[in-house]
């Protein structure tokens, strides 16, 4: 149930492991910070990273008269979060399911989880353009959904895949909040030096050619990857990486 959701932000990816769960959580634990009610939404089924990131692994979901509650996180009852990873019996378990199962799945998260009063709803989505995005813009497309950021990383490889996210988006008639380059160049901790390990720039300069908003880049930082639950922007205090969260997050809020 979104009726009491003010905000749906879609997080997407052509390529798988780019950081987008990363960048998803973050996100999230950015806006609560800043005193929002937030909700993280896990829709990659076969590949739920949000308990792990959160670290609320062994977190069950319960069933109410209302639906599905949500698992709140330790560090505030401001944050909401859903993922499949919390339905398992056995955690190790693969799920191996077709097309109409996946779809059902993604709609019972809109439609039965009795999410309550949320500023934002943060959607986090498998990599590419499969059943879970179609059916999730399915069931946006009557709720105020206001967008999606996409996120690459400066390879070639993956710029080209940034490509049909933005047809894809364009086709299903979603807004794109712009694009985020991730593992953008290692800086050095000790002499704060620059290197672009992947090259540098792609994102950039493909938001500049498909005219969409460029929301900035996040650096290649071992610590980011390490927050397991807490705030890069707290706990990463004056860093690159929290300065780029704090932006992101000031320049969506406006
Ligand atoms: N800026 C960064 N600096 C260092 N490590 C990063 C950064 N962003 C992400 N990572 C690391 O890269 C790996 C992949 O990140 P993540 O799981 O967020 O990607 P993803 O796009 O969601 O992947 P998938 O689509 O396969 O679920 C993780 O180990 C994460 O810690």
């Amino acid at each position: 149930m979104l009726d009491n959701v003010k905000h749906i932000i879609l997080i997407l990816s052509g390529k798988g492991g780019v950081g987008k769960s990363t960048i998803s959580t973050q996100i999230a634990l950015t806006l609560l910070e800043k005193g929002y009610k937030v909700g993280l939404l896990d829709i990659d089924l076969c590949g739920p990273s949000i308990p792990y990131l959160l670290q609320l692994e062994n977190c069950d979901v319960h069933q109410s008269d209302n639906g599905w509650i949500p698992v709140y996180t330790n560090v505030s009852q401001n944050l909401a979060v859903m993922s499949i990873g919390f339905l398992l019996n056995n955690r190790n378990n693969a799920v191996v399911w077709r097309g109409p199962k996946k779809t059902a799945m993604v709609k019972q998260f809109l439609t039965d989880v009795h999410w309550g009063d949320l500023d934002y709803l943060i959607i986090d989505t498998p990599p590419g353009t499969s059943d879970e995005h179609i059916t999730v813009m399915e069931n946006l497309k009557n709720v105020k959904c206001d967008g999606a950021i996409i996120v690459t990383t400066p390879q070639q490889m993956s710029i080209e895949d940034v490509r049909k996210e933005i047809t894809f988006c364009k086709k299903t008639g979603i807004n794109i909040i712009g694009l985020i380059e991730n593992m953008s160049g290692f800086v050095c901790p000790h002499c704060t030096e620059c290197t672009n390990v992947f090259s540098k720039g792609g994102g950039e300069s493909l938001a500049s050619l498909a005219h969409i908003p460029f929301l900035g880049s996040l650096p290649i930082d071992p610590r980011v990857g390490e927050l397991l639950g807490k705030a890069c922007v707290k706990e990463l205090s004056g860093s690159t990486s929290a300065q780029f969260f704090d932006k992101i997050i000031d320049n969506l809020v406006k």
